[in-house]
Parts: structure tokens; C-alpha cells; sequence
């Protein structure tokens, strides 16, 4: 019943007196309510606003009511509820000497009147008994808050284990470091409180007594025995089930609040330590009073848990998801009539607090990866009986053996230096690893060249002073600007040979420099410069680093041989292979933009080509949009089918309504309409079948139509590659090239042919939006609105990109085409 309790649940217990007040206090038949009636205060004059009647309406009264009583009505279904996983606090408020200790713990000298937590220990052992099919672990702590001060009261026991340090700070337990209310996803604890293993009901009593003889106590006007603290006991279940071998198990957690009593002060003229303890103890209380208030009112945000001690460890432990009980202790007698009237009050506004119970369930770990384990060899197992079954027994779900890595990297290897043409794909493992092994090649490559190259030379971030500065150190002779004496200008890293081959005369490597300036002056001035405009002027190759560079010197006589015209006006080559005088002379000068001379290519020497792949591209143009046609007319038929599906539907079902005619061989008669429907889905599905066969042979057409294209195309690339070499280039200018064209490429590293041109990502991106269309005709408006957008970004990221590096790569495959289909250009070689 508890955990569907949705608010704290509060009852008032009136102590035995033989001074009832009953001219005061009535208790209403129902055992709930209570009416208060107060005497007007003549100290606080005539006038006032002293309120005297007060009527209240708790969850249920105790008067006079045996302990057994009080724990059977409102313990015992929490303590039941704990073993489920709930957690459950019980907490007893109320003035000095109103009974919260008797309740909660009771005579300890009598069994008869034995308060809650005895009973509920005993009940709890008792039902862990019964339950054999779980394994519950019961532990238990005690504490008390004494004038903001926690101490454990079981601290002292042997077997003590704490969290973290030992507590209090307390005479009777000198520790080194207090107790910590802290805080994490499981709730709320106290770090430093030792907890303690109860194997059966005498052991947990035991600990609950060892306990009491360590609270606070002392001698009160209105108590003997008066606690001076907060006692909270607490009791940890833990309960895993036998039978099940499952991760989940429930953790719950009963606490007993034992509140320190309130009262006034100006009316029990406490004093000296007695004082003291109370001033704390009422402003604790109050805190507490605060902290209800709060949760009482569904508009308050903050609810001021941290003010106090006791209210912070108790933040997981009224309402919430918490089985709540508080039990209002009071006096019945008249002189306590206010103080009976100020714990009423509170125990009102703790009923406004809402309690929404909920199993706490935790997983295990090492439990769940045991069982996880467990599932994936059972999933495992079900996925090789299903490859098996459809002939795919090659694949394995294991993860690689060295041997097939190192298989893997033998094929890799051999893929690379050209000895293998293509990796089997077995399985994605197999792919995967692949990959992996690529990646790991391609970093032990990139590490090798890099100790070679350090081995060898010295390299200079030129962007880094301290780099530079360094170098200078080290004998290289290095300007402030990062640039190196005879070095090739545009370069990040400036590459010098090693300090000892490099101590050159720096001076000597001055002067070379500006000599080398002033022929390029010259030079310009005698009108040669670069004609791309913006374009730097050729800085001299033959002071490289290296000296490699055979670029001929302004004064050799190509150099002073007029320059060609770039601009196509006279052909740079006079035939194929054979390069002119003329076009040798380019060479010396800076060669033209790569995009300028592909364009003057496509007129001139490669226009030939350049025809066969623009004729090309408008039949495989004229058969996508076919194609597109097509798939709209199967769009079409497709949605009929659907429509008269539906019709049909309809009208098989207003047949069985109306009752079947049957003929007199007991054949079901349909109407003409149904017929006529019928009919025309064969016509449909006869329509439907032709022209999908129809698209799927136009669909190979336009495949083989697209390669075509991309073979001219990559031919006409490559002629002019080879042209432009040959016209404007030398080996050194080809690596110059290819290392300062193309922005971002890496030296070494060969621009792919697609990324020559960049219609053909988007031809691609077409092709396979295609293929998808083909898959389900029915998404055609979809595939073709996509291409749409894409061929836009496509143009868009065209026009935004830099000059491409058209560059050969080493090795490429001369193109040949074997089978032309119908309608087609070949290309002829
Ligand atoms: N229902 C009851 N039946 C019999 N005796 C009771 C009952 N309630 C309280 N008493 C007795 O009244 C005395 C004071 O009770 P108790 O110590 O429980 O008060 P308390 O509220 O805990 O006071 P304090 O706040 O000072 O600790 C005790 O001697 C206790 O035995």
C-alpha cells in the first residue's frame, strides 16, 4: 500500500497522561481529526490576535494505543516495502518528553514495548527467511547530529568499516577527520559513517543497542532521559535473487528519525549547556520545518536542504521516492497545549508533501558484461547458422588472428608495389583491417621519409622564430625572414642541407642573392617578366639548394628567343611527340595557367577529342532524361495499380456485405464493374512489368554510355597533360608544378584524375542516384529533386575551387574501348 502512498503519510500519538485535557483537545470518532481549543493569553493583553480554536486532520491518531498497535498500522507495510526495493523513512517529531524515543525505539528494558525499529528489525529477518529465493544483505549504521556535529555511534565497534575516514569529533570518539554529508546518483550518504553486517536479528539488535547507549542524553524538566540530538538509525537491504542469475538487483534503505524534542525556551528556562543544545536543536528543527514547507508547495523551486545538517542527510528521505511516515508525538496535557498545537501544525503541512515511491533497481556490473558476454556468443552462434545456411561460410565474427593481419599486410603491400591487382573482399572485418593496415603503412612511410630526411637535412619551420633562430645556430645560413640562401620562394619549410655542408661564406650567399635580384630586374625590364598577371616572377632554379634545376640562365639564346603567344594565337606544337624550337623556347619563361592552355588545348590540338566527348555527353544527356521519362511513366502505372487495388478492395468488400452470388456450380458471380477493375490491373501490372524492363536495359545503356564519357574524358586530360609537359616544362618545372599548383596537395602526392573536372563527382553522384531510382521506381521526384540541390552545390563548390594540378599520374592505363553501343561515338586511339 505504501508505494502507492502519493503523499507522507502522518499520524499524532498523544502520550498516556492522566491529565488529558479533554476540555482542550477533542478527538474527533473518525480517529483523525482533532480539535484544539486554547485559552486566551491574558499576558498578551485584551487585544490580540491570539488564534483559539484550531481544528486538524492527520492520517490517523493514536491515544493511548499499544506499541504493537502503532508499528501494525503504520510501520510494518514499509518495512515489507523495503524488501521490494523501496526505501522508507520513519521519523518521529514533536516536544521534549512527547514520546519519539518511545516510539521509535521504545523501553529497550521491555519487550512488550519495544518501539518500531526493534519490530522492524525483527520483521525484517523474519521475511528474509521467508524469502528464500533471494539473497539479502542487511547492514545497518546509526548516527546522531548533535549541535550541528555528526557522530557515529557505532564508530567504536570492531568490525566498523567506513567509507572513507572515521568520524565525529566528539570527546567520547576522538577522530581525525568529522563526518561529511555527501552527495552522488545513488543519493544522498555520509562520508565517514561506518556500516555494519547484520547477519540475523540479534546481531542488528545489538548494533541498535550499542547505539542507544551512545546518544546524548541528559536530564530535562520535562524529560528524565532527554535526547539531545537527532538519531537517525538506518538499515541498507540489498537483495539479489537466487534463482535468476540477472545484473539487475534492488537496493533500498530504511531510516528511523529520531528528532530531538523542541521547546521554548521562555518557557522551560533552560540554561547553561541544556540551553544551548536547544537553541541548536530548534533551529534545526525550524530548517527542517523550512525544508517541508518547500516541498509542500509546488511552486517553490529551491528547497533549502544545505541550511542544516540533518535536513541535507535527509534530502533522499522525505517524500520523493520514498515511502515517508511521520509520527507527531505530543503531550495531551493543558500546560503543553501550545507546543501540542505547534507540532500539529507541522505535521499538517508535512501531509501537503508528495511521495512517489519507485523500486530501486541497480545493475552489477560485472554481472551485466558477464551476460552481454554471454549474448553476443548466442548472437553469434545464430549468425553463423544463417551464413551457413545461405552459403556464406567464409565469414567470421572473431576478431583477426596475427595470421590474417599479417596476410592482410602482405596483400596490402603487394597491392601497392603493383604486384597484386585488386584485394578480395572476404568480410567487413576483413575490410576493415585493411584499411587499418593502409593507415598504418602510410604513417610508417610518412615517419621513415621524415628520419631519412633529417638524417640528410635539416629542416626549418620558417614560420617559427625559435626554429629559425636555431638553425642560424647551427651554421645554417638562414635569413630573418626565414628564407634560406638560394631557396626556391613560396615554400612553409625551408629544407638546408646539414650544418656541415652548409657552412657557406653568408656574406658570399648575400651577394649571390642580390646578383640574382638584379638580373630579374633586368630581365624585366627588357619586358620578359611572367605574363600571368599577379603571378610571381620566376625565382632562379639554378640557385637551388640542391643545384639540381636546369632551367637555362637569362643568357642562353632560348631564353632570348621571342616568347610565345600563349593566348593560342600560334600553336605551340606542330605535331604529336615532337616538340618545336618554339615551343622548347617557352620553357624559359614562366609556362601559362594550366586552365588557360586546357582550354586552348580543347580547340587546337585536342579538339578532335574534345568533339567525340561533347557528342558523347549529349547522347548519354539524351538517355538520362529518357530515363527519366520513363521512370515518371512507371511512377505513373504504379499509382494506378495502387488506385485500383484499392477499388477493388472496396468493391470485394461491399460484395461480401450485400451476401455472395454464387452460380449453380458454387462459384462466386462478381459484378462487371469488379470484372472491368480486374482486368485492368493485369493491363497494369503487364504495362508495369514491360517498361521496368525497359528502364533496367536503359539504365546498362546509360552505364556503358558513362564510362565512355569518362574514358574521353580522361584521355583528352591526359593528352593535354602530356602536351603541356612537353611545351611548357621541364622534369624540374613538372615537380615544381605539381608541389605549388595545386593548393593544399602534399609533395609526392598525385592529384586524382576525378578531381580534374568536377562534373564528374557530380556524373558519379548522378550514376548512383540512378542505380537507387532503379531500386524503387516510385522515389524518382524525390532522386531527382536531390540532384537538383546537389548540382547546384556541385556549380557553386566548381566555381569557389582553386586551379586544379593537371597532373599524369605515373602509370596510368592507356584507355581503349572494345564494344561501342549502339548510337555511340567510340574513341578512336
Ligand atoms: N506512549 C507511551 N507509553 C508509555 N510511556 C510513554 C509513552 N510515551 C512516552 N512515554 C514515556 O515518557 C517518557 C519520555 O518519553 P521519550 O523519552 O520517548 O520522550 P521524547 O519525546 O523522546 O523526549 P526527548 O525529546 O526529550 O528525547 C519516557 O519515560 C517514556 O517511557
Amino acid at each position: 500500500m505504501s508505494s502507492r502512498n502519493r503523499k507522507v503519510r502522518v499520524w499524532g500519538r498523544f502520550r498516556p497522561t492522566t491529565n488529558f485535557a479533554n476540555e482542550n483537545i477533542e478527538i474527533l470518532n473518525d480517529s483523525k481529526s482533532v480539535n484544539v481549543h486554547l485559552r486566551r493569553d491574558p499576558k498578551k493583553g485584551v487585544v490580540n490576535n491570539q488564534i483559539l480554536d484550531w481544528s486538524f486532520k492527520l492520517d490517523g491518531i493514536f491515544n493511548n494505543a499499544d506499541q504493537e498497535v502503532v508499528y501494525n498500522t503504520v510501520a510494518s507495510d514499509i518495512v515489507s516495502s523495503a524488501l521490494d526495493g523501496y526505501n522508507g523513512t520513519l521519523m518521529c517529531y514533536g516536544q521534549t518528553g512527547a514520546g519519539k524515543t518511545f516510539t521509535m525505539t521504545g523501553a529497550t528494558e521491555s519487550y512488550r514495548h519495544r518501539g518500531l525499529i526493534p519490530r522492524a528489525i525483527s520483521q525484517l529477518f523474519r521475511q528474509i527467511e521467508d524469502r528464500l529465493e533471494y539473497s539479502i544483505t542487511v547492514r545497518v549504521s546509526y548516527m546522531e547530529i548533535y549541535n550541528e556535529g555528526m557522530f557515529d555511534l557505532l564508530g567504536q565497534l570492531p568490525d566498523a568499516a567506513w567509507s572513507s575516514a572515521t568520524s565525529g569529533n566528539r570527546d567520547l570518539f576522538p577522530t581525525p577527520d568529522p563526518m561529511v554529508v555527501t552527495e552522488n546518483q545513488d543519493g544522498v550518504f555520509v562520508k565517514g559513517l561506518s556500516c555494519h553486517l547484520a547477519q540475523n536479528e540479534e546481531e542488528a539488535l545489538n548494533l541498535l543497542f550499542e547505539g542507544e547507549t551512545n546518544r546524548s542524553i541528559a536530564a530535562h524538566q520535562l524529560n528524565k532521559q532527554s535526547s539531545r540530538s537527532h538519531c537517525i538509525f538506518t538499515v541498507y537491504l540489498e537483495s539479489r535473487s537466487r534463482t535468476q542469475s540477472n545484473a539487475k538487483y534492488t537496493v533500498s534503505k530504511l531510516n528511523f528519525v529520531d528528532l530531538a524534542g523542541s521547546e521554548r525556551l521562555s518557557k522551560t528556562k533552560s540554561e547553561g549547556k541544556t540551553k544551548e543544545e536547544a537553541m541548536y536543536i530548534n533551529k534545526s528543527l525550524s530548517f527542517l520545518e523550512q525544508v517541508v514547507i518547500a516541498l509542500a508547495s509546488r511552486s517553490r523551486e529551491h528547497v533549502p536542504f544545505r541550511q542544516s545538517k540533518l535536513t541535507h542527510y535527509l534530502k533522499d528521505s522525505i517524500g520523493g521516492n520514498c515511502n515517508t511516515l511521520l509520527i507527531a508525538n505530543m503531550w495531551g496535557d493543558r500546560p503543553q497545549i501550545e507546543e501540542t498545537v505547534s507540532t500539529m501544525r507541522f505535521a499538517t503541512r508535512m501531509m501537503c508533501v508528495a511521495s512517489e515511491p519507485c523500486i530501486n533497481e541497480v545493475y552489477d556490473p560485472a554481472l551485466l558484461v558477464k551476460k552481454l558476454q554471454r549474448e553476443i556468443q548466442h548472437l553469434k552462434s545464430e549468425l553463423a547458422m544463417h551464413d551457413t545456411l545461405t552459403n556464406r561460410s567464409m565469414i567470421s565474427y572473431d576478431p583477426l588472428s596475427e595470421q590474417q593481419k599479417y596476410e592482410i599486410r602482405t596483400q596490402v603491400q603487394r597491392y601497392l608495389d603493383g604486384s597484386l591487382d585488386e584485394i578480395d573482399i572476404v568480410n567487413l572485418r576483413q575490410i576493415v583491417g585493411t584499411f587499418e593496415t593502409f593507415k598504418d603503412m602510410y604513417n610508417d612511410m610518412e615517419r621513415e621519409m621524415e628520419t631519412r630526411l633529417r638524417e640528410k637535412y635539416m629542416l626549418v619551420d620558417k614560420t617559427d622564430p625559435a626554429s629559425i633562430a636555431a638553425a642560424q645556430q647551427a651554421g645554417v645560413p638562414i635569413a630573418d625572414d626565414g628564407s634560406m640562401v638560394g631557396e626556391l620562394e613560396g615554400g612553409s619549410y625551408g629544407l638546408g642541407q646539414a650544418p656541415k655542408a652548409m657552412k657557406a661564406d653568408s656574406s658570399a650567399a648575400v651577394q649571390l642573392k642580390k646578383k640574382e635580384r638584379e638580373r630579374e630586374r633586368k630581365r624585366g625590364s627588357r619586358g620578359q617578366t611572367s605574363p600571368v598577371a599577379g603571378q610571381k616572377p620566376s625565382s632562379s632554379p639554378s640557385h637551388s639548394a640542391k643545384g639540381e634545376r636546369k632551367v637555362e640562365s637569362p643568357t642562353t639564346p632560348a631564353e632570348k628567343e621571342p616568347r610565345p603567344d600563349v593566348d593560342g594565337s600560334a600553336s605551340p606544337v606542330s605535331s604529336a611527340g615532337n616538340v618545336s624550337r618554339q615551343e622548347k623556347s617557352q620553357r624559359a619563361s614562366t609556362p601559362p595557367s594550366r586552365t588557360s592552355a586546357f582550354e586552348e588545348f580543347k580547340t587546337d590540338r585536342g579538339s578532335e577529342i574534345n568533339r567525340i566527348l561533347i557528342e558523347n555527353k549529349e547522347i548519354l544527356a539524351s538517355k538520362k532524361k529518357t530515363y527519366s521519362e520513363l521512370a515518371g511513366h512507371i511512377n505513373g502505372t504504379k499509382n494506378a495499380i495502387d488506385q485500383t487495388r484499392q477499388t477493388l478492395e472496396k468493391l470485394r468488400i461491399q460484395r461480401e456485405a450485400d451476401g455472395p452470388i454464387l452460380n449453380e456450380d458454387g462459384d462466386i458471380i462478381i459484378s462487371e464493374e469488379e470484372f472491368l477493375e480486374i482486368q485492368r490491373l493485369k493491363d497494369l501490372k503487364t504495362n508495369y512489368r514491360t517498361k521496368y524492363d525497359e528502364l533496367h536495359n536503359l539504365k546498362s545503356e546509360i552505364t556503358y554510355c558513362q564510362k565512355l564519357v569518362d574514358q574521353c574524358r580522361l584521355r583528352l586530360i591526359q593528352e593535354f597533360d602530356n602536351w603541356y609537359s612537353e611545351s611548357f616544362l621541364t622534369s624540374a618545372d613538372e615537380n615544381q608544378t605539381s608541389l605549388g599548383v595545386g593548393h593544399g596537395v602534399r609533395p609526392g602526392v598525385v592529384v586524382p584524375i576525378t578531381s580534374l573536372a568536377t562534373e564528374d563527382e557530380q556524373e558519379k553522384f548522378e550514376r548512383l542516384q540512378l542505380e537507387l531510382m532503379m531500386n524503387t521506381p516510385e522515389s524518382a521526384a524525390f532522386y531527382n529533386a536531390q540532384m537538383r540541390t546537389s548540382r547546384r552545390k556541385t556549380y557553386g563548390a566548381a566555381m569557389s575551387q582553386p586551379q586544379p594540378a593537371y597532373r599524369r599520374k605515373p602509370g596510368t592505363p592507356v584507355m581503349s574501348v572494345r564494344n561501342q553501343p549502339p548510337g555511340m561515338m567510340q574513341v578512336q586511339y
